[in-house]
């Protein structure tokens, strides 16, 4: 199945909750929710309160990428602030096993996301226990950018390795998502996509319609978990 995964990161904070609302009630799959440090990226987003408040206007499913050092130690609080899952960096964790394990703890979908240059090879020993990878686009930090070319084979070995497995887990892919390169990302393995400019900016609604209408021509994707 593919779903559309729209980053409140490019959304107008002013006016975020009906922002949020409209583009749910257009067909948005998941609400993806840029938590940024300042540390291990260069931005700084916003955190829990705001994710609070969001998940009093809308049940939608609350897809959460850290994008902080040491995400382990704020678990919890991002559970209790509306979180259905969470995806960690593998380049964030010194133990990624353990920040997995705790995600999975506490009944939330577990991920991980891969910068650009990290090698999938990093996923080697904790695949088994994912319920999605994040495969960056572009470098994490900002909203707007280029999709970077390489990335399209990445994705391609990424489900090369799930499927010869026989495993489920998604293969999301985060930066630089358009109508235009949907589709090459859908045929090379991609099944949840993120997208922050390409749904924000302009019409939402018909953004978001817009997307769905690719995915629904598109007949399948994979089956996910
Ligand atoms: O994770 C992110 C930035 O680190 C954003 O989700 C991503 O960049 C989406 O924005 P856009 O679709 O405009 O590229």
């Amino acid at each position: 199945m593919y779903k559309l995964a729209p980053s409140i990161l490019s959304a107008d904070f002013s006016k975020l909750g009906e922002e949020v609302e409209e583009i749910v009630n257009a067909g948005a799959d998941y609400l993806h929710i840029d938590v940024m440090d300042g540390i291990f990226v260069p931005s700084i987003s916003f955190g829990m309160p705001v994710m609070k408040s969001l998940r009093k206007r809308t049940d939608c499913f609350f897809d959460v990428h850290l994008m902080i050092e040491e995400p382990i130690r704020y678990m919890n609080e991002f559970k209790e602030a509306g979180a259905d899952g969470i995806t960690v960096h593998a380049e964030s964790c010194k133990h990624l096993n353990r920040t997995v394990q705790a995600i999975k703890e506490l009944g939330l979908k577990a991920a991980v996301a891969l910068n650009p240059a990290t090698s999938l090879s990093c996923l080697d020993y904790i695949l088994e226990d994912l319920d999605m990878v994040l495969i960056m686009t572009v470098n994490p930090g900002f909203g707007g950018q280029k999709l970077i070319e390489n990335t399209y084979e990445k994705v391609r070995k990424l489900r090369e390795i799930i499927d010869g497995k026989g495993l489920k887990a998604d293969i999301q892919v985060d930066g630089g998502i358009t109508l235009q390169n949907v589709e090459r990302m859908m045929d090379s393995g991609a099944n949840i996509f993120v997208a922050g400019t390409s749904v924000f900016k302009g019409d939402k609604q018909k953004n978001v319609k817009a997307f769905k209408e690719v995915f629904a021509n598109a007949n399948g994707g994979h089956e996910g978990r």
